[in-house]
């Protein structure tokens, strides 16, 4: 992905080039975030506030630039027809979103399977698809479930597993302010609801085995 802050488009993942910085949707955010400074007791008006609103509205752009990205259309792109009838496994993809209830961040890393009926999917599509879901409002039970409809729907595998752990900001740096909590969501499909496959997903996604 390529991204600038100071860009005046950005380009996610090749899939589009999203001319957002330039639209009124920029001076519009900007505008509000400029009241709410003033809200909270700043002078927007004061040197180190003077592009905060613009910056503020670019990066809140970026963070859920997911709305304007087809997940289904990033997969569809390269499904290749391929005999391996194996578990396929991406773990460790980082995750980075942010709650719809606080409009703070969560984040974490999600583990995707699949188990390929006649095609296979491009590995970096995966992680392609998990930012198309995750740069949105979210709640992570949502995330999940959305990522393993759309590996379902559209590449049809005998079963898709994603299992997702996040910490979230809203728990800990406000509200309850506990720092090491983590929520586990996790979501299965065909062959994964049932052992073995689900048990033999969760012991490889555990091992590491590359210490
Ligand atoms: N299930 C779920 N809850 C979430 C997620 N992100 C944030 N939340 C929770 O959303 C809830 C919103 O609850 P409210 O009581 O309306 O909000 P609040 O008064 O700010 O709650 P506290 O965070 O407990 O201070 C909180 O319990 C958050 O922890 C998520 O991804 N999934
Ligand atoms: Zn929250």
């Amino acid at each position: 992905m390529i991204y600038s802050d100071n860009d005046e488009h950005f380009e996610v993942n090749g899939y589009a080039k999203i001319d957002r910085y330039n639209d009124s949707k920029t001076s519009e955010i900007a505008s509000n975030y400029k009241e709410i400074l003033r809200q909270i007791g700043e002078d927007p008006e004061r040197e180190g506030l003077l592009k905060t609103p613009e910056r503020y509205a670019k990066a809140l752009q970026f963070l859920t630039h997911g709305y304007d990205l087809d997940a289904a259309e990033i997969l569809r792109s390269a499904m290749f027809k391929e005999e391996y009838s194996q578990m396929v496994i991406v773990k460790d993809i980082e995750v980075y979103s942010l709650c719809e209830h606080h409009v703070i961040p969560f984040f974490g890393k999600a583990h995707i399977a699949y188990i390929p009926d006649g095609h296979i999917v491009g590995l970096s599509k995966i992680p392609r698809i998990v930012d198309v879901f995750a740069r949105r409002l979210q709640v992570q039970e949502r995330l999940t479930n959305e990522i393993r409809d759309c590996i379902q729907a559209t590449l049809k595998p005998a079963g898709v597993a994603v299992v997702m752990e996040c910490k979230h900001m809203c728990m800990s740096m406000r509200g309850i302010q506990k720092q090491n909590s983590v929520t586990t969501t996790s979501a299965f499909t065909g062959e994964f609801v049932n052992e073995p496959t689900r048990s033999e997903f969760l012991r490889l996604i555990s091992a590491d085995l590359y210490k």
